[in-house]
């Protein structure tokens, strides 16, 4: 018998991802590592959960907050300065926030920057009033000018904002940054950071109080495992007990390590086995084989479940 469902009730839960651009790839590669699988509708703009009652819906990210503010979709994937860029936008005009960051996602990472003309120092009280700022991101901006009490005149532009300097359409531009390579191609340079932001998972405010609770906190507790090990690496080794701390303070990025005795050898030499969130390198076996170990093995770690 089909289940009957009030409006905003469903069975299943929908995701928001961006359908083409910088954050699709890693967002769809991120939901394939936590178990997800998808039936693919033609226009690919709906993926329909296999594997798992959770549906994909592709959109422009800056449809994405509206979306969950709209309960159309439950959760989405967007970069953090479109998700605060809204949630100020809503907030100056009255509206209570409907959408909160739920994790980081570790991809897509940017900063919201000033990019200034070459020759200029960095005075901002002194420099800016009076100033024309180009940018896609007015509310940030006109929150970051308004702390600090500098009257400026916004310039929004909704793409290559680095170019309003050249074209004299802006004095300077307040825009994303990851290389830097855009600005110094416009004769700007990178000053200051208004917002440090990657892709993030968002979610409502309220708690789901039907099914999909325990859906997203199954996603959730996937999502967390399939963070933990992106850069993680099980390192197993032998040693005499009594160098073990010694190679503990080489180890600052592992886990409290399990150490077991070695059969046959109650003298005090024990197996290691360590979980270590940084690069292993050869260097690194290398000072910690001068510290006493040996038998030293590094393992990739294919899943995890706290
Ligand atoms: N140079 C960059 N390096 C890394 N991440 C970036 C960079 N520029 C933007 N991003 C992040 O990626 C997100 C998506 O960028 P993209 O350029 O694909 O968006 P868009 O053009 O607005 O796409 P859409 O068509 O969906 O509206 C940005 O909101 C930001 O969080
Ligand atoms: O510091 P960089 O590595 O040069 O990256 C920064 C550029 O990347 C983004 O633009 P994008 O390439 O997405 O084009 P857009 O202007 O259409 O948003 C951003 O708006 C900057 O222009
Ligand atoms: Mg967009």
């Amino acid at each position: 018998m089909q289940r009957t469902t009030a409006p905003n009730e469903r069975d299943r839960l929908r995701i928001a991802i961006q359908k083409s651009g910088r954050l699709s790839e890693p967002a769809l590669a991120l939901l394939a590592a936590a178990g997800l699988s998808w039936q693919e509708s033609r226009d690919k703009q709906f993926y329909y959960g296999e594997s798992l009652p959770i549906d994909l819906l592709l959109v422009r990210d800056d449809d994405i907050p509206g979306l969950i503010a709209d309960g159309v979709c439950d959760l989405g994937m967007v970069g953090r300065n479109v998700l605060i860029e809204q949630q100020y936008e809503r907030e100056s005009r009255g509206q209570p926030r409907p959408f909160r960051e739920l994790r980081g996602l570790g991809f897509g990472r940017c900063r919201l920057m000033f990019g200034i003309p070459e020759a200029w120092d960095w005075q901002p009280e002194v420099q800016l009033p009076g100033k024309r700022i180009a940018t896609s991101y007015p509310a940030l901006l006109g929150r970051w000018l308004q702390q600090r009490g500098i009257d400026a005149t916004v310039v929004l532009m909704s793409g290559s904002v680095e170019l309003a300097p050249r074209l004299g359409q802006a004095d300077l531009v307040c825009d994303l940054v990851s290389s830097g390579g855009t600005l110094s191609a416009n004769q700007l340079k990178p000053v200051e950071v208004v917002l440090d932001s990657e892709a993030v998972l968002a979610g409502p405010t309220e708690s789901f109080a039907d099914v999909r609770a325990g859906i997203a906190e199954l996603l959730l507790r996937r999502l967390d495992g399939v963070m933990k090990i992106r850069d993680s690496k099980l390192l197993m080794l032998q040693a005499p007990r009594a160098v073990l701390p010694h190679l503990m303070q080489l180890l600052p990025d592992a886990e409290p390590p399990t150490v077991t005795p070695l059969d046959g050898q109650p003298g005090g030499d024990v197996a290691v086995q360590a979980l270590c969130h940084g690069a292993m390198t050869w260097q690194r076996l290398e000072d910690l084989k001068r510290a006493g170990a040996r038998g030293l093995m590094v393992l990739p770690v294919e899943r995890m479940l706290a």
